[in-house]
């Protein structure tokens, strides 16, 4: 890390998931995965059921720096009523969307220089009214910025890919996806590969949507309605754009040698080669935005919450990325 790392806010997301205890892990974890300064933002009484280390509450994120080496600083957002490890509730989705907002609030202000988001239940939250499909819009739209301007990365050591659209019934993909949505995204991806991770000439590889893009028409026409113009349109601006591809084929080593990102049409096309491939370490990642925000790739875990079985290390990358993006974001502007 750089002699003079910047501060970062990590939400706890759902105090009943297991983000408490892998941000907690993290800290734990700081000198020997030399992670820069954090500020936690959530419920006390989550991290004090699953962790028995020093927290230190700050009232201000510029009392964290100086407190990180001894206590895992912490900006308290306790929930209305204590809640027990893998039982959401309802307070608790509120105590997550209010730690959720304080910590984009620190990125957007400039007292931290980005935020990584604990993982929060998506049914819970839209069972307390909460009408984004998940915090990747949140953010955007607490930015100022179009849902369809930021794309969803998820990023691993030999693999990023974006997915086109996110969280909806799969059933409803085909309606949503336009030519000017792929165009789109794959923009964003493009100018994301290069202003965070300073990728010149980024390459980016399309993935069809139907079995073999569509088997020449045969087996849907997306791939020639909808995905070859949005390919054509990023070409003549210059960008490194092939395919559409066959998703099944374009994932293994070789293939993945050849592209700095794909571009997937849905959700589990694209998290499922992360996953299967950098589960422990995946960072989900919100490009288009002005602020970083980072987040691990996993969820909130209610299965294995409070039992001390959660891997830290996607909450460790997160942070780590967070950091990266910032110092090479201060560099390059
Ligand atoms: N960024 C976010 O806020 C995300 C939130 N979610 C939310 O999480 C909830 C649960 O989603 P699931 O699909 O069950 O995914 P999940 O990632 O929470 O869990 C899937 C499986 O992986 C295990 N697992 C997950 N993270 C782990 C870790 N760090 N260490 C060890 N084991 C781990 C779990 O125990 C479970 O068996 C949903 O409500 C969803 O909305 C899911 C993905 C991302
Ligand atoms: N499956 C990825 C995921 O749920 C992340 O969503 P977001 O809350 O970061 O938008």
């Amino acid at each position: 890390m750089s002699p003079h790392p910047p501060l970062l806010a990590v939400s706890l997301g759902d105090p009943a998931g297991i983000g408490p205890e892998v941000v907690a892990k993290a800290w734990d974890s700081r000198r020997a995965l030399d992670l820069p300064p954090f500020v936690a933002v959530g419920d006390p009484r989550s991290l004090s059921e699953v962790w028995d280390g020093p927290l230190a509450i700050v009232s201000d994120p510029g009392e964290a720096r100086a407190a990180f080496d001894h206590g895992l600083p912490l900006l308290a957002v306790p929930a209305a009523s204590a809640s027990s490890p893998g039982q959401p509730s309802n307070a608790g989705a509120h105590c997550s969307l209010d730690s959720l907002e304080l910590a984009v609030g620190l990125a957007r202000s400039g007292s931290c220089a980005g935020v990584i988001t604990g993982p929060v239940a998506k049914h819970q939250l839209y069972s307390i009214g909460f009408s984004h499909p998940g915090q990747t819009e949140f953010v955007a739209e607490r930015c100022g910025v179009s849902p369809s301007n930021v794309a969803m990365m998820l990023a691993g050591p030999t693999l990023r890919t974006v997915p086109v659209t996110t969280h909806l019934p799969l059933r409803d993909v085909a309606a949503v996806l336009t030519t000017g949505l792929i165009e789109a995204r794959g923009r964003v991806t493009l100018r994301g590969l290069q202003r965070s991770f300073g990728i010149a000439n980024p390459r980016l590889a399309v993935a069809g949507f139907n079995p073999h893009a569509g088997e020449n028409g045969a087996l849907g026409r997306e791939e020639i309605e909808l995905i070859e113009p949005a390919i054509a349109t990023l070409r003549a601006e210059g960008w490194d754009v092939t395919g559409p591809h066959p998703a099944d084929t374009m994932f293994h080593g070789s293939a993945r040698a050849r592209y700095d990102a794909a571009l997937c049409m849905y959700h589990d096309q694209a998290l499922i080669p992360l996953k299967a491939l950098h589960f422990e370490e995946g960072v989900n990642l919100t490009l288009g935005l002005p602020i970083i925000r980072t987040a691990p790739d996993h969820g909130t875990a209610f299965d294995i919450a409070g039992q001390d079985r959660a891997d830290p290390r996607a909450m460790a990358a997160a942070i780590r990325m967070a950091a990266t993006c910032a110092i090479y974001r201060l560099a390059h502007g």
